[in-house]
């Protein structure tokens, strides 16, 4: 719980909106110093080096890792085997994960840490702490890990980081990991034994990644159904689709949730079936289309915060009991195939709203609005074009998103001498998910410009139905970035602008964002 701008971390519950407000901001963390929690976590790493002593071989502690665990470590390599371990997994490509991604990924390795079952001093919990809120973070290329092992790859770029190896991001500068601990008066970590594993045999990327993604589809899952609304306005639909007893027919509650957010954002005619009487699917059917997702998206938070708060971690030790339990928790298969499904419900709304687009600018399916919902209607008229270009480019964007949703688990393959036999690709679902989630934003972008365009056209017609005050507001909310589309220009800066308050959540819609 984030309590007077302040978070504590120690074996309490960590939920995606800590995750997410940690990482968007600066807000300060610390650790539980209280001497019971610390004691329990020392426990731990005093159990580790009494294993170390007596000579008893268990896993990664003075053994190789993964298929390499038959390999004896001798007592005087053991304390140089962590420092292996991260820097052959130096191997990362691709795109760097952002900042705010970084700090996610250290909030969720930090949560599975403190739970205390992995072995690790507290001094490394402190090192964690200490980048969050001195602003470093570990430059991570975001492809290399087959999800189960952990995120191997990845996290390696957090150890090495924390014991001032690699390259960081500090007060917007790339630099030397030991260069930005050094000026941050921080002095580089030496990982004892188990501690290495301890920081990259988990889940946490994924996670993180995944706790972005729930938190962007949770804000689209209410913009959507708000573009519904103003689409099914500017179409001059029929409101009674979303009729409350009509969906206590079909009690998915989520469905009837979003039937009621369209409804009251509708002026419902007194006259049921007045008009057209049934509107096209995209329309009439939006409750069902988005209403999966919400009905979904309480089981993918569960799956998400079970994971963030889970020791994703091997061995797991109980300092406690002294006890070793080799196991494969590290292995993420519920956040793959939390992020595969949500993959597939984020593409089916930007499908829903590309079909919406294609009803908006066609005069034979759009109740009387201009052709491409051009505004222009002077004596030029003829070399106006409208939206034309733009459903294109929403429909490229659509078969984009629909191209990335073959599910990325089912892609397992045997890897590292097949002691990783059976993998999740969690983390390629993950960031497959976000980038689903991206392309679909940028669909969501285009509609506004199109609601927006249709509902004001809609407006100055003589005769049209009255329009609810809710989407009045949305309409003056948008008219702050927007401006009707009279003569052809290009849209690019205003899509961007549009973009930008998404993804910063501005718009209050049906709950509050932030
Ligand atoms: N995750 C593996 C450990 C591992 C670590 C590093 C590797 O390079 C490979 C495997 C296990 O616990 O069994």
């Amino acid at each position: 719980m984030i309590d007077n701008k302040q978070f504590r971390f120690d074996n309490g519950f960590v939920g995606i909106d800590d995750v997410i407000n940690i990482s968007e901001s600066n807000i300060v963390t610390y650790l539980n110093e209280n001497d019971e929690y610390l004691n329990f976590i020392q426990r731990g790493a005093d159990f580790i080096l009494q294993i170390v002593s007596e000579g008893t071989p268990v896993y990664g502690i003075n053994t190789g890792y993964g298929d390499s665990c038959n390999v004896v470590i001798p007592e005087h390599l053991v304390f140089k085997l962590p420092r292996n371990l991260y820097t052959y997994h130096g191997c990362g490509l691709g795109q760097f994960l952002s900042n705010s991604q970084v700090r996610a990924v250290m909030v969720v390795r930090l949560a599975s840490l403190c739970k205390g079952f992995s072995g690790i001093r507290p001094l490394l919990l402190r090192q964690i702490i200490a980048f969050l809120n001195e602003g470093i973070a570990p430059l991570i290329p975001s492809e290399g890990s087959v999800g189960a092992s952990g995120d191997l790859t990845p996290l390696s770029y957090l150890a090495a980081a924390l014991c001032g190896e690699r390259e960081v991001i500090y007060k917007h500068q790339r630099m030397d990991a030991q260069y930005a601990l050094r000026l941050s008066c921080l002095a580089p970590l030496q990982l004892q034994p188990k501690e290495a594993l301890a920081l990259m045999n988990g889940t946490s990327v994924m996670t993180a990644l995944a706790c972005e993604a729930y938190t962007r589809a949770n804000y689209l899952k209410e913009l959507t159904t708000r573009i519904t609304s103003m689409a099914s306005y500017a179409l001059d639909g029929n409101a009674n689709h979303f009729d409350a007893f009509l969906f206590t027919l079909k009690p998915h509650s989520g469905q009837e949730n979003i039937a009621s957010w369209i409804r009251e954002d509708l002026v419902l005619p007194e006259k049921s079936n007045s008009g057209r009487i049934q509107d096209r699917y995209s329309i009439r059917c939006a409750p069902h289309i988005i209403g999966v997702l919400a009905d979904a998206l309480p089981w993918i938070k569960s799956h998400i915060e079970n994971e963030i708060n889970s020791v994703n971690d091997n061995p797991v030790i109980d300092g406690e009991n002294q006890k070793v339990m080799h196991g494969g928790h590290f292995y993420g298969g519920h956040i793959a195939f939390a992020m595969d499904s949500l993959k597939n419900l984020i593409a089916n709304l930007a499908d829903m709203m590309d079909r919406q687009m294609a009803l908006l600018v066609d005069t034979r399916y759009n109740n009387g609005l201009p052709a491409n919902l051009s505004a222009d209607s002077g004596p030029d008229a003829a070399v106006s074009h409208g939206l034309k270009a733009l459903q294109i480019s929403v429909s490229a964007w659509t078969a984009e998103a629909l191209k990335l949703t073959m599910p990325a688990s089912v892609f397992s393959r045997s890897t590292e001498c097949h002691n990783q036999d059976k993998v999740s690709m969690g983390t390629i679902a993950s960031r497959d998910c976000l980038r689903i989630l991206q392309l679909t934003e940028q669909v969501a972008a285009g509609m506004l410009v199109a609601v927006y365009q249709g509902v004001s056209l809609r407006l100055q017609m003589p005769q049209h139905a009255p329009l609810h005050p809710r989407l009045h507001m949305m309409i003056d909310d948008l008219s702050k970035i927007l401006v009707l589309v009279f003569e052809d220009r290009a849209l690019q800066s205003e899509l961007e602008d549009l973009l930008n308050a998404i993804r910063l959540r501005i718009w209050p819609l049906y709950s509050h964002h932030k």
